[in-house]
């Protein structure tokens, strides 16, 4: 767990501005969800967070100390999981600890004994304990992505960070994965990020939401102030017909519906 604090972040390649001057703080534990129309700049933010695209301009701290590159307590989860197929979940959750083992003690499968405790752990936190031997290429997508979130907690982060984690599902899985995401946060009382597009898994299973537009970070608010509006406001024109109706039905003073709630799948 770790504050992070994002302070008048700005990324431009040639003429685009990716990020237009994007400032927020995180406390510790908090579990976010970055949402945005394609394009609007996402995981440009998440690339930032994690060291791996170089801001043009403003700063990135966790608990204090910059971020200049990438660092072994940032772990990201993607939409393409990158697992190795022919491995275990097991194995392929170990790789979370290459970050602290030496090339040749990772050629010969030499763990330390912590790191294959923690494995297991991980894919006990993602549902997976009793699956640790099967190989990753015969699971099914879900389980590969839970695999995915395990080998990331194996990494021990003070920040997790997820690009569309559940794009790639069908609304069932996604749904599954993104429990299993916040279980795994709240377990381990870590400071997370994910964006999403999907709004009506955004609305069930965020804590605070970060809207962005054109680079720029047009909402920043919690539960109670991410009404039908702000939804149009980050999206635009998008239909947002489903979600009013489901708004007036549920929730005549204009706060969208809780937990469970099926809106509009953007
Ligand atoms: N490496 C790059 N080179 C040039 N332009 C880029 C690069 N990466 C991103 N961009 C541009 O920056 C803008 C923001 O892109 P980004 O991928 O961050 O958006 P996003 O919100 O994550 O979109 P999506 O939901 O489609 O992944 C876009 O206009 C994109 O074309």
């Amino acid at each position: 767990m770790s504050t992070i604090e994002v302070t008048n972040l700005s990324k431009s390649y040639g003429s685009v501005q990716a990020l237009d001057d994007v400032s927020f703080t995180i406390p510790d534990g908090e579990f976010v969800v970055l949402l945005g129309e394609s394009g609007a700049g996402k995981s440009t933010l998440l690339r930032c967070l994690n060291g791996i695209t170089k801001p043009t301009s403003g700063s990135i701290t966790i608990d204090g100390e910059p971020v200049k590159g990438p660092r072994n307590d940032v772990a990201m989860i993607f939409q393409q999981h990158y697992l190795l197929e022919q491995m275990s979940a097991y194995s392929n959750a170990l790789t979370g600890a290459l970050g602290r083992t030496s090339f040749l003690e990772s050629l010969f499968g030499r763990y330390e004994t912590d790191d294959k405790h923690e494995a297991l752990r991980a894919l006990d936190t993602v549902g997976l304990l009793d699956q640790a031997n099967q190989r990753a290429g015969h699971m099914s997508g879900g389980q590969q992505q839970r695999v995915g979130i395990a080998r990331a907690l194996v990494q021990n982060p003070n920040l997790l960070l997820a690009d569309e984690p559940v794009a790639s599902l069908d609304p069932a899985s996604a749904e599954n994965v993104m429990r299993y995401i916040r279980r795994a946060a709240a377990e381990r009382d870590l400071s997370t990020i994910a964006s999403l597009h999907q709004v009506n898994i955004a609305r069930e299973f965020g804590e605070r939401f970060l809207g962005m537009k054109n680079g720029e970070l047009v909402f920043d608010g919690y539960r109670d102030d991410f009404t039908v509006d702000v939804i149009d406001e980050i999206y635009g024109d998008i239909e947002t017909d489903a979600i009013r109706t489901e708004r007036t039905a549920d929730e005549p003073d204009g706060r969208p519906a809780q937990s469970g709630a099926r809106a509009h799948e953007y």
